[in-house]
């Protein structure tokens, strides 16, 4: 295996510490990339010796959730692993404006190997520095790895695309990473076996069959103090232009006939092609902001948010997705931050039997098949002739609960990129799909007509399709 470097770009910031480095201690740990040089970069006066703490901090946060996980136990060890604790000794802070051309390669002269550049940044600066890197010898082989949002809108999603396609041949779109953690998700992998991998579901997975299928992901969490980024995205960029849309076209995608990226990438690109809003922003999409509630303040009160950008923290949309298989069937996808209730499943609800003999009476609830995405989760709900009237229909739930995946999420995508492998992450034409998708809805909320709605935080908040 040839040696690599990982540089990662904004690596003082948030996202670094609390995703990207545990996600990449679990890899180290599990064996992969032995060897593995770790450069971080940014405008910050730091040195290594404080970049290596950084780096055994957030190693150490992985032991420690896997610890607690394997035993249970409360106060978890905060220990990084022998393979990831090499690394973190020999990790190196160059400090480095990342929209210098000359910075940049200074960086570059400082590699061994292969060499994987991460843009820990926000999209702005990310443009600014793929544009800097024009004036840069790229190696060959040479990854960029872009953290979400890929832009803004479909224009600067296409404008950064283009920028990126002017650095090939020495970085080809195959070797542009655009990570989704989501996608990274055991659970949310697991919809391919659910599917693909045995006979029962994925016949009945058409509009013959098949009411409505809700995407919802409820968080309690709230801004944790993120107001820097979420103030300018807002539930519906942060959580459904992205995620959410990859979930759907997990679930819609016709079968790959393999999972290499270029066959499964296609696959998910056919079906975004032909999703769209359902209906008009005015009855087809939702927004939101919470209040105080709590212990927590008000969303408008949070440090570093503009309450006059009227940013949601709750978004839904109801889309359609147009093919032959699914035409008719609404696809609700839904996000909130500070919600009571955490709720992350897409749940598939199966139209009634066409007919129930005269004599079965009782329950009348649909089937329902619920994908769970966090704890691991799985349930087949459905009516039967259950314990006592033996004509008297009763509700039961198949259930399965099963561990996470070996590696989280961000470890998972880093192993595709490491491996040169980019079926997980977001082809180009896919980010602009995305985008183009919710495109209708962001200009009708600029417009203001769709009212931004207010819940107290902590509970349920108003939705277009959920009971009251
Ligand atoms: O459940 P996970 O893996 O932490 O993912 C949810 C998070 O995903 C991130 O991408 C969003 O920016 C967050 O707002 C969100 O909380």
């Amino acid at each position: 295996m040839t040696d690599q470097t990982l540089i990662i770009l904004g690596a003082s910031g948030d996202l670094t510490a609390r995703l990207l480095l545990p996600g990449l201690g679990a890899l180290l740990t599990a064996g992969h990339v032995p060897g593995l040089t770790l450069i971080g970069a940014s405008v910050e006066d730091w040195d290594d010796a404080r970049w290596q703490a950084r780096v055994h901090d957030s190693f150490g946060a992985h032991g420690a959730a896997a610890a607690a996980e394997s035993t249970g136990q409360k106060t978890p060890v905060s220990d990084d692993t022998p393979a990831a604790s090499a690394v973190a000794d020999r990790a190196r802070w160059i400090r480095t404006d990342v929209t210098s051309s000359s910075d940049l390669r200074s960086l570059l002269a400082a590699t061994n190997g292969s060499v994987a550049i991460f843009f820990a940044l926000p999209p702005a600066v990310t443009a600014k520095a793929c544009a800097a890197l024009l004036d840069v010898d790229l190696p060959p082989g040479t990854r960029l790895v872009l953290e979400k949002p890929f832009g803004t809108s479909s224009e600067s999603a296409a404008e950064l695309n283009t920028l990126l396609a002017r650095l090939a041949p020495a970085v080809p779109e195959e070797q542009v990473h655009r990570i989704d953690h989501f996608l990274g998700k055991s659970t949310v992998l697991n919809i391919l076996g659910l599917r693909f991998a045995n006979r029962i579901f994925e016949p009945i997975l058409d509009s013959t069959h098949v009411e409505s299928v809700d995407i919802v992901f409820d968080e309690n969490l709230a801004l944790e103090g993120r107001a820097g980024y979420y103030d300018r995205a807002g539930a519906l960029a942060d959580m459904i232009q992205s995620h959410l849309l990859q979930i759907l076209a997990l679930l819609t995608m016709e079968a790959p006939f393999s999972l290499a990226a270029a066959e499964f990438r296609d696959r998910k690109a056919d079906v975004l092609r032909a999703t769209r809003l359902w209906g008009t922003p005015a009855d087809s999409s939702l927004r939101a902001r919470y209040t105080a509630g709590g212990d927590l303040p008000s969303y408008a009160d949070e440090p570093g948010v503009d309450p006059s950008r009227g940013t949601e923290t709750l978004a839904e949309i109801v889309l359609t997705v147009d093919t032959w298989r699914w035409a008719g069937v609404p696809f609700r996808l839904r996000s909130g931050k500070a919600i009571g209730d955490s709720r992350k499943e897409a749940v598939i609800t199966f139209k009634r039997p066409p007919r129930v003999p005269d004599g079965l009476h009782g329950c009348d609830e649909p089937d329902r098949l619920r994908i769970g995405f966090g704890p691991d989760h799985l349930a087949l709900d459905f009516n039967i002739n259950g314990p006592g009237d033996p004509f008297e229909l009763d509700p039961i739930s198949l259930e399965a609960t099963f561990g996470a995946g070996g590696l989280p999420p961000y470890g998972e995508v880093l192993r595709g990129v490491f491996e040169d492998d980019p079926t997980l992450s977001v082809r180009a034409d896919t980010a602009e799909q995305c985008w183009r998708i919710v495109e209708p809805v962001t200009s009708a909320w600029q417009a203001g007509e769709v009212p931004l709605r207010e819940y107290p935080a902590g509970t349920a908040g108003p939705s277009l399709f959920l009971p009251a």
